[in-house]
């Protein structure tokens, strides 16, 4: 009698600790080698680990850029547990059939509700409220005492508008009462700018106009420093700026300058150029919110991440099938 042949396991790399439960599923499809801590392997131990590997799960910290991709010719795909990608070089990735991916939809209301959270808290000065109290300077009641700057019925300005940036535009026009304004690449069609109630300006109107200014526009090389010291002077005194997107986005250099000289009211930041470094002179101001790279950051919604970039590799390596995918290289690897 013959015996059947054992149908053989791919091999997968998960770059960072992640969920244990998550792990698990993937040990369920796979052989898998693991990083059990939360610091990165250097690329070299990267490119060390994946040898052998038909996929690898990242956290989006970790390059995926054509000298891995020659050192790891087994590679067939790269899952992201982030729905930025800017850690993808998506051109080599192409030229060598490796397909990326990422997790959209699962974070969009939760990092949505962050952007709220740090423009709440930025405009009405929370974090420097309770710095103050817990410094034991609060002894009496005065007419003006952290007073802030409005959110409700002002200007939103949203630059950047994908699933991120209108559910945000949402929660403002919706929650707050707040007129939107929206700069992107495309404009969007009528009735997602109707369900949004957002309208479409060229970007100076927008740095012009809103009162408080959303940044949530993907990391590419052309938006680098896309707000600097020239954007940030047309920006009105009062408004605050709120940057949920990715380090490099803004001049940091230019905005603790813009900052400490109150050229603008106040900044939100959840993401800083160089993270986890943060430009000392964002250090030294009163008037900014400064969060560690949390906009997705509940349990729940952080499980949800793992779970798709878990499965789009499964999808992936045993049936062909990629669930969020960011290229489709024209010629898969074998
Ligand atoms: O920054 C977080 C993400 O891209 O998901």
């Amino acid at each position: 009698m013959d015996t059947p042949t054992p149908t053989a396991r791919a091999a997968v790399l998960v770059a960072r600790r992640i969920f244990p439960e998550t792990l698990a599923r993937l040990r369920q499809h796979f052989d898998v080698d693991s990083n059990d801590a939360d610091e990165d392997w250097s690329q070299e131990e990267l490119i060390r680990r994946l040898q052998g590997k038909a996929g690898v799960l990242l956290t989006g910290t970790q390059r995926v850029d054509a000298a891995l991709l020659t050192a790891c010719p087994r590679l067939r795909i790269a899952a992201n547990m982030t729905v930025g990608y800017n850690n993808f070089d998506v051109a080599a990735m192409d030229a060598a059939g490796v397909v990326g991916t990422n997790t959209p939809d699962v974070l969009t209301e939760t990092t949505a509700d962050f952007g709220m959270a740090l423009l709440l808290a930025a405009a009405r000065r929370v974090t420097e409220a309770e710095r103050y109290l817990r410094a034991g300077q609060w002894t009496r009641w005065t007419v003006d005492l952290m007073a802030g700057a409005e959110v409700h019925g002002t200007t939103l300005g949203i630059l950047g508008m994908g699933r991120i940036g209108q559910a945000i535009a949402r929660r403002g026009a919706h929650g707050f009462g707040m007129r939107v304004l929206y700069h992107n690449r495309r404009r969007l069609d009528a009735a997602t700018e109707q369900a949004c109630r957002a309208t479409y300006v060229d970007k100076a109107t927008l740095l012009r106009e809103a009162d408080h200014l959303m940044l949530v526009l993907p990391y590419t090389p052309e938006n680098h420093h896309t707000i600097g010291a020239a954007e940030l002077a047309l920006m009105k005194p009062t408004a605050v700026l709120v940057n949920l997107a990715r380090g490099g986005i803004v001049d940091d250099a230019a905005l603790a300058e813009a900052l400490r000289q109150r050229r603008i009211a106040a900044a939100g930041l959840d993401v800083f150029e160089g993270e986890p470094h943060v430009h000392p002179g964002l250090l030294q101001v009163p008037n900014v919110v400064l969060t560690p790279h949390i906009a997705s950051a509940t349990l729940r919604t952080r499980r949800a991440m793992a779970d798709l970039a878990a499965d789009n590799l499964i999808a992936y390596l045993t049936e062909g099938r990629v669930l969020t995918p960011v290229n489709r290289p024209p010629q898969p690897r074998a």
